[in-house]
């Protein structure tokens, strides 16, 4: 079931273009990954999502709403974890999450979600005094106590130490097994890989690339290795089956394309040891969305 349908969302701040015909389309019981570099566009996608901002052009439903005239009846069946915090500096993250609880008719305890997301020490202490990951993990929270059937997260993990993230991610694939639709906005592609059900890479305002990760980074594999700078690869290159690439790109890093079959990998060992190359950290891996990102866009993801 459709959650959130955007058709050439158009969105321009003065001279800016965030958004350029943005499309996606999220459903329940998924999460939905908006992945993009900084200035990507994601945060206002997010926001004309929650009603904050409205869209120069285009079509946004949530829920099968409009987020800004049906606002009042979205408020309880929809969550929002904005990327700057929404919680007032002076409020103790207690109080204000049972505030925010009690706008909900079943909610989950307050106490409960405090003690889930490693904050129970933290309940009487005020918003500007928790430290940037607790302010985070207040924020979502606030976002599903009051048990949406969607919620848009915005970098949920920014900030976040590794255990933290953990237990987000956790949180976040209890909400899809309970039928919620999770859209969270990203540019840590592994969180895209290990979440999203599908993921939709954006960049300058515009949808470049959708689909399940798997769909996105495809079948093929790409072998690596390092080794000395500067080899001459043509050689190498006229060895391997037709359609094959290889570059090097950072110096001393390898990269080898094309359909890898034990006879590329036999080439290029063979190669190797006859130019006297040891091939260092040779391995074959799965193209990944960073990859994707690179190819589409010529920039890395993170650059
Ligand atoms: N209120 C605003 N006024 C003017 N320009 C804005 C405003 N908000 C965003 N922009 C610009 O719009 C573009 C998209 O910004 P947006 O915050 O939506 O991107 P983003 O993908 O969420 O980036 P980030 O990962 O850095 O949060 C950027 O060029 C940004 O500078």
């Amino acid at each position: 079931m459709t959650a959130v349908h955007l058709a050439a969302l158009v969105k321009r701040y003065g001279a800016t273009t965030a958004l350029n015909g943005l499309s996606l389309t999220a459903r329940r019981s998924e999460v939905t990954a908006i992945l993009g570099p900084n200035g990507a566009g994601k945060t206002t996608a997010v926001e004309i999502c929650a009603g904050f901002r409205r869209a120069d052009g285009g079509t946004v439903r949530v829920l099968d709403l409009d987020p800004v005239a049906d606002a009042r009846a979205l408020k309880p069946r929809v969550g929002v974890m904005p990327q700057s915090g929404g919680v007032p500096v002076s409020a103790r993250a207690g109080e204000f999450l049972r505030l925010i609880a009690s706008f909900y008719a079943h909610p989950v305890s307050p106490a409960a979600l405090l003690e889930r997301l490693g904050l129970a020490d933290h309940a009487r202490t005020s918003y500007r005094r928790l430290s940037g990951g607790q302010q985070q993990r207040l924020s979502l929270a606030a976002a599903i106590v009051g048990r949406p059937e969607l919620v848009f997260l915005d970098e949920p993990t920014a900030g976040l130490d590794p255990q933290a993230r953990h237990a987000t991610w956790e949180l976040i694939e209890e909400l899809r097994e309970a039928g919620v639709a999770v859209v969270l906005t990203t540019h840590h592609m592994d969180e895209a890989e290990r979440l999203a059900d599908r993921v939709f890479i954006v960049d300058h305002g515009r949808v470049v690339a959708h689909g399940s990760p798997g769909e996105l980074t495809g079948a093929e594999r790409q072998l690596r290795f390092r080794a000395r700078a500067g080899l001459g690869l043509d050689e190498l290159l006229a060895a391997l089956p037709a359609g094959s690439a290889a570059k090097e790109s950072p110096a001393g890093h390898y990269l080898i394309e094309g359909e890898v079959r034990p006879e590329l990998l036999a080439t290029v060992t063979t190669w190797c040891a006859s130019h006297g190359v040891l091939a260092e950290d040779l391995r074959i891996e799965r193209r990944t969305l960073e990859d994707v990102f690179l190819e589409l866009t010529g920039r890395e993801l993170r650059g």
